[in-house]
Formats: C-alpha cells, sequence, structure tokens
C-alpha cells in the first residue's frame, strides 16, 4: 500500500550524478529525470498517498463514517516504544518532484501576479511531504491502513538559500526523519530548483510531527530511530540539540518570565526616545522620525474554514494555515515597507490547537520588530466561536521578510507591545544572526 518511492541516500546523489550528465541536453528549467519520463513521486500524489495510507473519505458526507473506522484501529497501536522496530534514515527518505518547468499547466496554482512562485504553495506542499515522511518512518507492511494519526506541531525553522522561485522551472523535494523522541519526529526536507543544468538549493526546513491514536486524543509511539555512519549521527545529535533549544526557549518564553536586563534597557530607551522634551510627563509621547507605531501596522483578516480545507483527520490542513498566515504577513511587510518584500526565514511556527471545520479563524499580523532593511511579523491566529463569544488561540507564525530599502522603525506604545518587540527581536536575531 505504502508504495512510495524509498530512495537510499546513495541511491539519491547517484540520481544527482546521472541527471548532471543528461543536464547538457536538457531544457532550461526542465530536469532531465523528467524529460526522460522517469517514474518519480510527483508532488499531486503525495495527498493521495496520505489519504490511502489514514482511509480518508473524498467525500465530505462520508467523514463521519471514515472516523469511526479510524478509531476502530486504536488496538493496533503500540504499547510501548521498544516494541515497534527500530528504522533507518533511508526508510523514511523520499524524493518528490514539482515539475513547474516540465508541465507547464501546473503553474497557474503557483504563479504570483510576479512571476514568481507562491510561497504560501511551498508552505502546503513541505507540509505534505513532512506528513508522509513521517509515515514512511512508522510504516508497518503487517497493518493495511496506518492507526497513527501524524499532526504537524511545529515548524521550526525554514531557511531560504535562494530568494528568487522561477515559476517555470522544476523542483525537487527531498527529505526524511532526522530525529524522533516517543512520540514526536523531526523530518528535515530540502527544496532545489532545476536551473541552466543543475538543481541549485532553494531552501532547508525542519518540521516537528507529533503521532497521536486515531481520535487524535492522545499521543502515540513511534518506532525508534537508527543512525548509520558519522553524517546520520550528526544530524540525530542535531536533533536533540533542537528538542534542548526549544524547550530552553519556551521556559524563556516573555509571557512566563521577565524580559534580560540588556532587553529591558532596550525597552527603558525605546520609551525614553518617544518622551516629549517640552512637557515633563510620562504621559505625552512623540513618535520619532522615521518610525511609525507598532499599532499602525497591523493587519486582519478572516477565514470561514469550509470542508474543502480539511486534512486527512477532518481537521483544517495545517499548510492551508500556513499560506493564509504567510500571504497576510506578507501583505503586512509589503505595505509596511511600500515595496514587495522577499522571505528570508519561517522559524517557530507553533501549532497549539486543531482548527476544526466550519470554525471562524482571525488571522491577525503584526509587524513587531525592524531593523534596516529588514521586517520581522508575527501572525496571530485564533478561532471565534460565536455562540459562547469565545476566542482561543490555534497558531503562531514568525516570518522574516527583506525589503529593497531601509524600513522605518516600528516603536511599541504600550508594555505589552514592547514584548512583542522583545519576543520578534529574539526571533529575529535567531534567524538572521545565526
Ligand atoms: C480528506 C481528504 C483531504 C485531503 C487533505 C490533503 C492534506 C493532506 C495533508 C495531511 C497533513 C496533515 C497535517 C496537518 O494538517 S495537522 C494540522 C495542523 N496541526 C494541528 O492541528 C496540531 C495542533 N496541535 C495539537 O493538536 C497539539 O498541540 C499537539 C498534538 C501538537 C501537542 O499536544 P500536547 O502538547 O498535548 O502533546 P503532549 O504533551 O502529549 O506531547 C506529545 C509530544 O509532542 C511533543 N510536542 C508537543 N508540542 C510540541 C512543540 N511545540 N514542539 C515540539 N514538540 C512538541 C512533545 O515533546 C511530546 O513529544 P515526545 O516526548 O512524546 O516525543
Amino acid at each position: 500500500m505504502l508504495s512510495v518511492r524509498f530512495l537510499s541516500l546513495r541511491s539519491a546523489s547517484s540520481l544527482t550524478s546521472r541527471s548532471l550528465c543528461i543536464a547538457a541536453a536538457a531544457n532550461h528549467g526542465r530536469a532531465p529525470d523528467m524529460a526522460e519520463g522517469n517514474p518519480l513521486l510527483h508532488v499531486s500524489n503525495v495527498r493521495n498517498r496520505l489519504r490511502e495510507i489514514v482511509g480518508a473519505s473524498t467525500n465530505w458526507s462520508d467523514h463521519q463514517q471514515a472516523m469511526a473506522e479510524r478509531v476502530s484501529l486504536s488496538s493496533k497501536l503500540a504499547k510501548s516504544q521498544s516494541e515497534l522496530p527500530a528504522k533507518r534514515m533511508k526508510d523514511s527518505f523520499l524524493e518528490v518532484h514539482l515539475p513547474l518547468g516540465s508541465e507547464p499547466e501546473l503553474r497557474e496554482k503557483y504563479l504570483t501576479y510576479h512571476n514568481t512562485v507562491r510561497f504560501g504553495r511551498i508552505l502546503e506542499d513541505l507540509d505534505s511531504l513532512a506528513v508522509l515522511i513521517s509515515y514512511s518512518h512508522t510504516y508497518n507492511s503487517a497493518l493495511k491502513r496506518s492507526p497513527l494519526s501524524i499532526v504537524t506541531a511545529l515548524v521550526d525553522k525554514i531557511d531560504m538559500r535562494q530568494h528568487v522561485i522561477y515559476p517555470d522551472c522544476d523542483i525537487k523535494f527531498t527529505g526524511q526523519v532526522t530525529w524522533v523522541g516517543r512520540s514526536s519526529i523531526e523530518a528535515k526536507m530540502h527544496m532545489s530548483q532545476y536551473r541552466d543544468g543543475a538543481y541549485s538549493p532553494v531552501l532547508d526546513a525542519t518540521f516537528v510531527m507529533v503521532a497521536r491514536d486515531p481520535a487524535n486524543k492522545r499521543a502515540a509511539f513511534v518506532n525508534p530511530l537508527k543512525p548509520e555512519g558519522p553524517e546520520e549521527e550528526k544530524l540525530l545529535q542535531e536533533g536533540e540539540a533542537n528538542k534542548s533549544r526549544r524547550v530552553e526557549l519556551s521556559t524563556a518564553s516573555l509571557l512566563k518570565v521577565a524580559p534580560a536586563d540588556e532587553e529591558r534597557r532596550i525597552i527603558h530607551d525605546l520609551f525614553l526616545n518617544t518622551l516629549d522634551t517640552n512637557t515633563v510627563s510620562f504621559r505625552s509621547r512623540i513618535l520619532p522620525p522615521k518610525s511609525v507605531w507598532m499599532e499602525d501596522a497591523k493587519l486582519k483578516g478572516l477565514e470561514i474554514c469550509h470542508p474543502q480545507q480539511r486534512n486527512i483527520f477532518n481537521r483544517i490542513f495545517g499548510g492551508f494555515l500556513m499560506r493564509k498566515a504567510y500571504e497576510l504577513g506578507w501583505a503586512n511587510a509589503c505595505s509596511f515597507g511600500g515595496c514587495r518584500p522577499s522571505l528570508v526565514a519561517v522559524d517557530d511556527i507553533l501549532f497549539q490547537k486543531p482548527v476544526e471545520i466550519g470554525s471562524l479563524l482571525m488571522l491577525s499580523s503584526q509587524v513587531c520588530y525592524t531593523q534596516g532593511k529588514y521586517i520581522q511579523v508575527r501572525v496571530h491566529s485564533e478561532v471565534f466561536d460565536p455562540l459562547t463569544q469565545q476566542h482561543n488561540t490555534t497558531n503562531i507564525f514568525h516570518y522574516t521578510f527583506a525589503s529593497d530599502r531601509d524600513v522605518p522603525s516600528i516603536v511599541p506604545r504600550t508594555y505589552g507591545e514592547s514584548m512583542l518587540y522583545l519576543d520578534g527581536k529574539r526571533h529575529f536575531n535567531q534567524t538572521v544572526e545565526s
């Protein structure tokens, strides 16, 4: 059933060298693999494979029955991690093609007005791929369907290696599991684009996925990971270090503890800088030149969560949420900077709660930190229940953009805004200065 093409790392590199040999004869943005008709996994098949793996319904009208059938798979879950066989990294290695160069009919879905690729669409593909990689790691040939519900918990990091993604050149995604906990899985993915005879790197992404029982109510064990060779040992150690870093960051969150001394000084300097020197008062505040109050750098949006945007577990697809938040964040940075900004990094996208079908999803984007030509944007999403009038945060997204010129400085006015500023600064330092 899981007839995904599992390529070993070694076979992937030999594929690349073979590709390079044929490259001279290939078109500008059309990779030889695709031109030769090599049957690699096509991006549009990733979701179909996921549907098959979990037995998701294709019609919304059948979703309750499909869910009930899934819940009956609970008995197939492992009682402990030790009863599951250890997997190798190559067991989950996948290579997926998005042939924008070879299949012009695909382009429309990915095209921006400015003749580049919609990054929100790439986020959707990365999310689906991370889920498929995780299912490949947990694949059990004795079962027809996987009892695991694997959800996206965190987009740890997406580093852009190139700012322009061409809409008429083939794209290749590769990825594998690089670390596992008891129920969590780290998947690393790379995206490259075929241009002028070779694939060149576009981005590197690290996602954390979490396995749940079929009803998505509690954690479920995943197979241990057995590294082979020093390169894989290093990836595993990096995964361990990533986990420790996440715990540290969460412990130091400004929602839990006071800012550090240096951060307090920054906030006080910003405050002093806005005082009116003519009136000796803490109350009269003046916006410094080439600055914008934080409250004037927001953009809001609303999504009604229709069944069309559901994932294989009948909740809203994480990739869709990322696309919507990204596009709002981009528009926010665009109107703030007065030009089309390019994406530098995506960092620490947290999926706190699932978004149910039918929800009213409120998205709120805020420019929270600026430095030179860089704009740090935070998008907060919450569901609003019109019956109880309650708001619940579901996601927080962080995006770093670069403008083609220096942008105005963002200035917080309240204490809460100052915390947003510091949080934005921390994210900026982590992505841009690391
Ligand atoms: C149907 C046809 C449609 C076709 C659709 C096509 C689309 C197909 C695409 C399909 C795509 C489908 C994909 C989608 O669309 S998934 C949709 C988007 N994602 C979500 O909705 C998830 C929302 N969040 C949650 O449900 C909870 O917060 C989760 C479940 C994530 C954690 O809940 P909770 O906190 O209560 O869990 P726990 O305390 O028991 O811990 C369990 C483990 O989780 C680890 N952990 C937790 N948080 C984090 C974190 N932030 N960073 C790193 N790790 C984290 C934790 O260390 C522990 O690990 P371990 O020590 O066990 O190893």
